[in-house]
């Protein structure tokens, strides 16, 4: 049988056939629509440090490029911001279009941008990252929009690793990045209760979503469409339009951070 993926014969309209909760009331992404979210003087800003010894490998998973870093110890972590207690950091990766006019997976009021990062962590209030995986309040997910502008130099450093893990299951060392330089200058974001927006779409994220984007060139997002979904030795099949449509809001409360 054919795992799930992002065409139409296995993509998001596919998934609840095998990921029933596709239909369920937190799914992610959404679309963020400023003016009716809440501004919530409460929340605190976010505090994120990043430790880049712990960065591990950079793979192709089939699905997006990751980045795994090593999560035995709390030296890299979000702290404050909408969430309590410790969450470490596991991975970041992105989402993607097959042009630079599509590819986030949450929209502002309607407007894809080209590209979202996603760095994901785990609660550690559970023992481990796949015990927290399922739980409700266990992930916390940055969600960084990719604009198009000016080449991105810290971006260089990760595409640069793109031509040796072009195929699926391919990986490779990746040391000494510091994901802090991913992020846009300006901390303001939006947070919402969501799932994973890939299978199996568990409702264990609570989203934290940048108002500000960061810049990439187009010759930088090209590159990522360099990417194969296939494996080595299969037809090519581009890794593009890796990203799942905005879902219902079923009654949820999108929060902002800012006025
Ligand atoms: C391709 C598979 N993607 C998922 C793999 N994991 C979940 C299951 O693991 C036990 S995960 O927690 O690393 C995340 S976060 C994430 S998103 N796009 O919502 O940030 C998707 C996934
Ligand atoms: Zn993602």
């Amino acid at each position: 049988t054919m795992s799930w993926g992002y065409k139409p014969n296995n993509g998001p309209q596919k998934w609840v056939e095998n990921f029933p909760i596709a239909d369920g009331v937190r799914q992610s992404p959404i679309d963020i629509v400023p003016g009716q979210a809440s501004y919530d003087a409460g929340l605190k800003p976010l505090d994120l440090k990043y430790d880049p010894s712990t960065c591990l490998d950079i793979l192709n998973n089939g699905h997006s490029v990751q980045v795994t870093f090593a999560d035995d110890t709390d030296s890299s972590r979000l702290t404050d911001g909408p969430i309590s207690g410790l969450y470490r950091l596991k991975q970041f990766h992105f989402h993607w279009g097959a042009s630079d006019d599509k590819g986030s997976e949450h929209t502002v009021a309607g407007t894809k941008y080209p590209a979202e990062l996603h760095l994901v962590h785990w609660n550690t209030k559970y023992a481990s990252f796949s015990e927290a995986a399922s739980k409700p309040d266990g992930l916390a997910v940055v969600g960084v929009f990719l604009k198009i502008g000016g080449e991105n130099p810290n971006l260089q450093k990760l595409l640069k690793a793109f031509d040796t893990i072009k195929s699926k299951g391919k990986q490779t060392s990746f040391a000494n990045f510091d994901p802090s330089t991913l992020l846009p200058g300006c901390l303001d974001y939006w947070t919402y209760d969501g799932s994973l927006t890939t299978p199996p779409l568990y409702e264990s994220v609570t989203w934290i979503v940048c108002k500000e984007p960061i810049t990439a060139s187009s010759a930088q997002m090209a590159k990522f469409r360099t990417l194969l979904f296939s494996a080595d030795g299969a037809a090519p099949d581009c890794m593009v339009n890796n990203y799942r449509p905005p879902q219902p809001l079923k009654g949820r409360t999108v929060r902002a951070s800012f006025k």
